[in-house]
């Protein structure tokens, strides 16, 4: 079955807009469970502009879903992982100056540090995943350097159908299509994620290599309106229509 991972990062942003104890991101996480969601993602920046150290705390004491932490390849980062030993790890490029993740990681261009970076994290029992675009160079050195999963970056597509730019679209959804093919065929599981929405995850959903999405953004935004719990719970549905296709 196709896994849904809610990220909870943007519940931080709203609390941090006013410096409150609301709204909880480990209340988001429940009512996601609830919901049916089959594991909770957080991306502890280094900047800390949304999830905070306090929050996976929280999150790895409470949480009865599997935690998949999203991080930058840092010595900081390295460290907080290896403390808590979430389900998953999941190695994503960092910049401060970004609004939010632009690309992949260069996994190509930096394979022997990432190599070294992730052996202690498999070694400790954390699932490790690379978040790439669909290069198939980025992809060949995931699987070189020994990551079980690849997050494959669904922003470009995401943005094109934003855009209007449906050509442009569909060449980056074949790019994708073609890399979760790939990706499987050198025994990594394939994820996707960024930028999701219930107008765009039904041909992410539909590419049958594709074993979970992460999304969050737009089911926080979602939630304003509808409630969090059922923002799931329609995200869900637009997934197994897609899958059942
Ligand atoms: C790696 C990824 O695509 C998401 O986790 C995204 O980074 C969410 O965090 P931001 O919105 O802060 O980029
Ligand atoms: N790795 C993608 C993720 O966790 C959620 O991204 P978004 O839906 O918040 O853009």
């Amino acid at each position: 079955m196709l896994r849904l991972g809610v990220n909870i990062d943007h519940v931080a942003t709203i609390r941090n807009a006013r410096g409150t104890p609301w709204p909880d991101p480990l209340r988001a996480a429940r009512i996601a469970e609830d919901a049916g969601a089959d594991g909770i993602t957080a991306h502890l920046r280094e900047d800390r502009r949304h999830i905070s150290d306090a929050d996976i705390d929280a999150l790895m004491a409470n949480l009865t879903l599997p935690l998949n932490l999203e991080m930058a390849a840092t010595a900081e980062m390295q460290a907080i992982a290896l403390r808590h030993r979430p389900h998953a790890v999941c190695i994503v490029p960092e910049k401060r100056e970004e609004r939010t993740t632009e690309g992949g990681l260069d996994v190509a261009g930096n394979e022997a540090m990432l190599a070294r970076f992730i052996a202690p994290l498999r070694d400790a029992g954390s699932r490790v995943s690379l978040f790439v675009g669909h290069d198939p160079a980025q992809i060949r050195a995931a699987a070189r350097i020994g990551a079980a999963v690849v997050e494959l970056h669904t922003g470009a597509y995401c943005d094109l159908d934003t855009e209007g730019r449906h050509a442009d679209r569909d060449a980056e959804l074949a790019g994708l299509t073609h890399g979760a093919a790939l990706a499987d065929s050198l025994g990594l599981e394939v994820h996707a994620g960024h930028g999701l929405t219930f107008g765009t995850v039904g041909p992410i959903a539909a590419i049958p290599q594709v074993k979970e999405l992460n999304i969050g953004h737009f089911l926080i935004a979602e939630s304003v309106f509808t409630g969090l719990g059922e923002a799931i719970r329609e995200m869900r549905r637009k997934m197994d229509e897609a899958r059942a296709r």
